[in-house]
């Protein structure tokens, strides 16, 4: 949502031919659906024809198609678990998937480039809410520190040819995402996608209890896909510095409290069943959404709302 004291769009996207790398994925999807209220022209192409980590497919792609803007909404993701488990999958592939597509973006004459970080990139014990400039000033949360090393890396990356060939290429750090289109893998999945389909399976099988991984104590900020998707379409047309944009919906939530709404909204009255083997991840990560804020930009779909129709699209999804 924009604010009528809104920053001034800097950059015309009509009739721009714009690339959404990872189309098929939570916010590749939502992007395409975003732009197609925009007058561009969108490419896309899935990674079984190009897959991003080969270099000189990659170059050449980009060189025979042109896009004039990159939105990066490509890369290995996961929840907690998987980043545990295969830490050099999460390393190896966002490196690679970064170098090639912001090195072709300035071979291939890209006018705008939009990299998405994370929130992991923050310390594990950064002061809250966090600003964007409290980057490396502290050791990261062990369980992501490889991908969030190769999410650093991307954004020193679009910084550095942003410096050194005076590239548009600018970065925004998404809290954690959901909607449409969610993975909902239990073992790869992030939590909210994870506990929605325990609880309704639970629900349906008329089993007393859901599993919910750690302590349930955390604290974690939730912003729908759609919310994301207009927030990085507004950043492409307004904002244009090397500074990372944080992008988040202002309100946490702890996952006991998450996994409780899940149940309200699934409909399913058993018991909730912490397992302590499980890790909790860091304690807490609420962006400080100032700079964005200041620009004009408000989330607008809360939790509840949110849960609800992504409830509804799992349900649909699944038959
Ligand atoms: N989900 C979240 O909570 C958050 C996500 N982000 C960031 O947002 C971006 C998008 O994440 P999200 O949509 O959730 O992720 P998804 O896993 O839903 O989608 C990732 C997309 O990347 C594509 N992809 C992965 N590897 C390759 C490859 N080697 N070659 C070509 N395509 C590839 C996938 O293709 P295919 O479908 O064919 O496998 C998929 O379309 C990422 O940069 C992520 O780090 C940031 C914060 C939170
Ligand atoms: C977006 C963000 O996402 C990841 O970081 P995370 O926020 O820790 O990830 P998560 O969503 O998997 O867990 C959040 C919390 O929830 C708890 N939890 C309970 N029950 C389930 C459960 O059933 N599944 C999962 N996955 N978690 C569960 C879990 O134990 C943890 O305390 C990284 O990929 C990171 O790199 C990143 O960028």
């Amino acid at each position: 949502m924009i604010d009528g004291d809104t920053a001034k769009p800097t950059y015309d996207l009509s009739g721009k031919r714009v690339w959404v790398a990872g189309h098929r994925g939570l916010v590749g999807a939502a992007l395409v659906r975003r732009l197609e209220r925009e007058s561009v022209e969108l490419l896309t192409v899935g990674k079984d024809e190009l897959d991003l980590r080969r270099q000189q497919n990659v170059e050449n792609w980009m060189r025979s198609e042109k896009p004039d803007v990159v939105i990066m909404a490509a890369a290995k993701v996961g929840g907690i678990q998987a980043n545990v488990t295969q830490p050099a999958d999460f390393i190896y592939d966002n490196l690679v998937i970064e170098t090639n597509i912001v090195h072709g973006a300035r071979l291939s004459g890209v006018e705008k480039l939009l990299l998405l970080g994370s929130t992991c990139i923050y310390p594990k014990l950064a002061p809250q809410p966090i600003r964007e400039e409290f980057l490396l000033t502290g050791p990261l949360e062990p369980t992501n520190q490889w991908y969030a090393v190769a999410k650093i890396a991307g954004i020193k990356l679009a910084q550095a040819y942003r410096r050194q060939f005076g590239c548009d290429f600018i970065s925004a750090q998404p809290t954690n995402l959901y909607g449409p289109g969610d993975n909902f893998d239990l073992e790869t999945s992030h939590v909210l996608p994870a506990l929605l389909r325990k609880a309704h399976e639970a629900k349906v099988k008329g089993a007393a209890s859901v599993s919910v991984w750690g302590s349930g104590t955390p604290l974690r900020e939730f912003l729908h896909v759609d919310d994301l998707a207009d927030a990085l379409v507004f950043l492409i047309e307004t904002y244009s510095d090397e500074d990372p944009v944080n992008v988040g919906s202002g309100t946490e939530i702890t996952i006991a409290d998450l996994a409780r709404t899940i149940l309200d909204v699934v409909g399913y009255r058993g018991e909730l069943v912490f397992d302590g083997s499980k890790s909790d991840g860091t304690p807490r990560k609420l962006v400080d959404m100032s700079k964005l804020d200041a620009m004009g930009w408000h989330a607008r779909i809360g939790l509840k709302e949110g849960l609800a129709s992504t409830y509804e699209w799992f349900l649909t999804a699944s038959k």
